[in-house]
Parts: structure tokens; C-alpha cells; sequence
């Protein structure tokens, strides 16, 4: 079984669709933190969830809740674009309020402020969450998925809504730490680290990266919600753990950080990204052995 952050008819859905295998059955949970629950309890094999969009960036709740609890690690991305449709009542009288999950809502602002100025903007828990709430009379327009639609009977008011075009979102398939995915030469590794509060501190665990010529893809930061100025760092990578100078990286990262957490090293969804540079890595580290050894100098 799969768990995605649902109900039906969410983005989320619509990727936990492209990782599923053709018997896996697909199980909604209306929260992230629910969803990655089940799969901690092991009443799930895996779970999917949004982790960053391209307009409103990092999904908090993803990085909140795969730090705080057992271990999880991603196996697998993937990248949609996200555009919208805004669903109404059939025969429904005029939009005084219209909801959706706040990531979807940024997406949307100029379109609502322009087409629905009156209406009032309200957040639920994911689009799909919107679209059901419309139906059950609570709101009166959802912006949703187009894929919606399917499991709501709605009227489509609007097709294609986005103030960016080409938004995407990625999303990350998660499971309780196993075999890692074999290295492709175009993946990905994400970690967490708690930085000590210390001048450099920061500035310390990017040069471990640059160091090594490693490309660092995205780092966002959270409050630890211990002390006030406390942050965790989430820092995804170009590379594999299995690559050398990335698993040298990781641990350089674990002695500058001991409560670094990683996340996983997994296949990109896209094109792009620098990954030169390992075989110059690979080959001083067998320079190094053959002077261990005696061979070389
Ligand atoms: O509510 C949904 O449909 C989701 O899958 C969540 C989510 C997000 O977290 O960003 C996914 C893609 C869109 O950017 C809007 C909402």
C-alpha cells in the first residue's frame, strides 16, 4: 500500500499515480504528517508527499514532519507542473468564499484578486480537501487539480488558472530506511542538519560541499522549535551517498553536525544539475590507497 497526502483528486495523487506499481493500492490521508504516520507504523510500504513548488517554495509540513519521528528516507521524485481549475456548485449562485491549500492559494493571487475580488480566501488542509468542502456546501469555489473534478461532481468556472505559467511541485516517495536506490549518475541526496549556534557555522557545512565540488541543489531552514534562533538546515545535493566524495561530504557534515539526518539519495525527476567531477574524486582516493600501500607517491 501507498499513503499520499489526499483526499482524492490532490496533485499529490496525481504523482503517487506515477510511482505506484500496478497492483499497489493507494490509500489518502488528509495531512502529510498522517500520511508519513502510517508508513512509520508500517501499515503502509511507502507514502508521498509534497516537499517544494517553484512559486511558493518549501512545503513546511514535509520537512517538519520528516525530521520529528522515526527515520524516513526518499527513494524516488517527481516533478509536476501545476495548473489550476477552480470548481463551483452547478447551479451555484454567486462566490463569496473560495478555498484551497495555501500553497495553491499564493499560486493564484492576481488571478482571484482580477476575477473574484469580492471572495473571501480561505485555507484548507489540500485543494482536494477545497473541492469536497464546496461540494458538502461549506465553500463556495475550490481551486483544485484539474483531475478533481473526477471525484467531485463540480462545475469548472475556471480552466488552466496560474499566475506563473510552468509551476511545478515536486514530490518525494518516502519509506523507513532499507536498501537505497542504486546510483544513477543523476541523483539527488537530501540531508538535514541542526547547525550549532557559532560564528561560520553555516558557512562551515557549505564549504564541506564546495570543497568537494559538490552542487548544492536547495537549503531552506526551519526553526528546531527548541530555543529561539535555533535552525535546522535541510540541503539537497547533486550526487549519490554511494558516490565517494558525497558519502566524505555526508560525513564531514555528521562531524560538524552529529544530529545530521539523511534523508535519502535517489534518482532526479529533471534534467540539469552538475554531477563532474567524481571520477578526479575517485581517482585520488585509489592514489591515496596505492600510497597506503606502499605503491605510490
Ligand atoms: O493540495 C494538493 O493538491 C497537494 O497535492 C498539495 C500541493 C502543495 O503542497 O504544494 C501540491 C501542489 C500544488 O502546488 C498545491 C498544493
Amino acid at each position: 500500500m501507498l499513503a499520499y497526502f489526499g483526499p482524492q483528486g490532490t496533485f499529490t495523487e496525481q504523482a503517487a499515480r506515477g510511482f505506484a506499481s500496478p497492483q499497489q493500492e493507494l490509500v489518502p490521508f488528509d495531512t502529510v504528517p498522517a500520511a508519513l504516520a502510517a508508513t512509520r507504523r508500517g501499515e503502509t510500504q511507502s507514502a508521498c508527499v509534497p516537499v517544494e513548488n517553484s512559486v511558493e517554495g518549501a512545503v513546511p509540513a514535509t520537512m517538519d514532519a520528516l525530521t520529528e519521528g522515526e527515520p524516513l528516507v526518499a527513494v524516488a521524485e517527481a516533478v509536476l507542473p501545476v495548473r489550476f481549475s477552480v470548481l463551483v456548485r452547478p447551479g451555484g449562485g454567486p462566490v463569496r468564499t473560495v478555498a484551497s491549500h495555501p500553497h495553491a492559494l499564493a499560486q493564484v493571487r492576481h488571478w482571484l484578486a482580477e476575477h473574484l475580488p469580492e471572495a473571501d480566501v480561505v485555507a484548507t488542509t489540500s485543494t482536494a480537501a477545497a473541492a469536497r468542502s464546496v461540494l458538502g456546501g461549506e465553500f463556495d469555489a475550490a481551486v483544485s487539480a484539474p483531475v478533481a473534478v473526477r471525484h467531485y461532481p463540480l462545475e469548472v468556472l475556471a480552466t488552466d488558472v496560474a499566475d506563473v505559467r510552468d509551476a511545478k511541485t515536486r514530490f518525494l516517495l518516502v519509506r523507513p530506511p532499507g536498501e537505497l536506490p542504486e546510483p544513477t549518475g543523476h541523483d539527488r541526496t537530501s540531508v538535514v542538519c541542526t547547525a550549532a549556534d557559532k560564528v561560520g557555522a553555516l558557512s562551515e557545512l557549505l564549504a564541506e560541499l564546495a570543497l568537494r565540488g559538490i552542487n548544492l541543489t536547495r537549503i531552506e531552514s526551519r526553526p528546531t522549535k527548541g530555543r529561539l534562533g535555533e535552525y535546522r538546515f535541510y540541503i539537497d545535493l547533486d550526487g549519490h551517498v554511494a558516490e565517494p566524495r558525497v558519502g566524505d561530504a555526508l560525513a564531514a557534515l555528521h562531524r560538524h553536525c552529529p544530529q545530521t539526518r539523511f534523508l535519502g539519495s535517489y534518482p532526479k525527476a529533471e534534467p540539469g544539475g552538475v554531477v563532474a567531477g567524481n571520477e578526479e574524486f575517485v581517482a585520488a582516493a585509489e592514489w591515496v590507497e596505492t600510497v597506503r600501500r606502499g605503491h605510490g607517491a
